[in-house]
């Protein structure tokens, strides 16, 4: 599980509001028993309560580029986070945490990595540098996420509606295979199979192949 919850842009810096905050992220503290972490940049948070999966000892949340100028706070489990870190030779990797790799990603090709994160996840991520956000769901939306926004202008992201319920003036559930982008403003769908298209498939019906296919598919998992 793992529970996320960031508030960004809520025009507050006073300790109360972290309090606030801090106290809100309790209420995911059912998601991960292990640890409880919270970043904040100015007016932005970003807090993490882990269940520890992988790295228990090395990768507690939220995880950090190299000068820890992109913030991530992330539930989930990112499959192919060796194959990523690979090709990620001149990134220096601060933990041994499956998630780390969105941090670094983030860095070599901003906002166009989610497609290459093999998995099943929710993020947001915090580019100190322009304070700009990025928040994403899974293709299938195995990750629960729910987006808010405040009388106040700020934007918030948490696992369950009960972090943000009460704090915000309107929420949605983020929509599963989607990107929010502080910098367009708005949600677009990252995940694009080509079956999503209208056309009709004309190849001929194949039962080996499709047995292949699903063989392939539960190995992998
Ligand atoms: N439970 C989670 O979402 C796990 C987060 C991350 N993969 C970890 O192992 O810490």
């Amino acid at each position: 599980m793992c529970g996320i919850l960031a508030v960004l842009g809520v025009g507050d810096v006073s300790l109360a509001k972290r309090s606030r905050i801090i106290e809100l992220s309790r209420r995911l503290r059912h998601r991960g028993p292990d640890w409880s972490g919270i970043h904040s940049f100015e007016d932005c948070y970003l807090a993490h309560q882990r269940l520890a999966i992988v790295d228990p000892t090395s990768g507690d949340q939220p995880l950090y580029n190299e000068d820890k100028t992109v913030v991530v706070t992330v539930n989930g489990e990112i499959y192919n986070h060796e194959e990523l870190k690979a090709k990620l030779k001149s990134h220096q990797f601060q933990t041994g945490s499956d998630c780390e790799v969105i941090a670094h990603l983030y860095e070599e090709y901003r906002e166009e990595f989610v497609d290459m994160l093999d998995g099943m996840f929710s993020f947001v991520l915090l580019d100190t540098r322009d304070k700009s956000f990025i928040a994403a769901r899974d293709a299938i939306g195995i990750c629960p996420l729910y987006m808010g926004w405040g009388l106040d202008g700020s934007v918030w992201f948490s696992s369950e509606m009960k972090a943000l319920s009460d704090d915000c003036e309107r929420f949605i559930s983020f929509p599963p295979g989607h990107l929010y982008s502080s910098k367009t403003g708005g949600l677009r769908r990252w995940y694009n199979p080509p079956w999503f298209s209208e056309s009709i498939p004309s190849a001929p019906y194949d039962p080996l192949l499709i047995r292949e296919s699903f063989e392939k598919l539960l190995l992998r998992g």
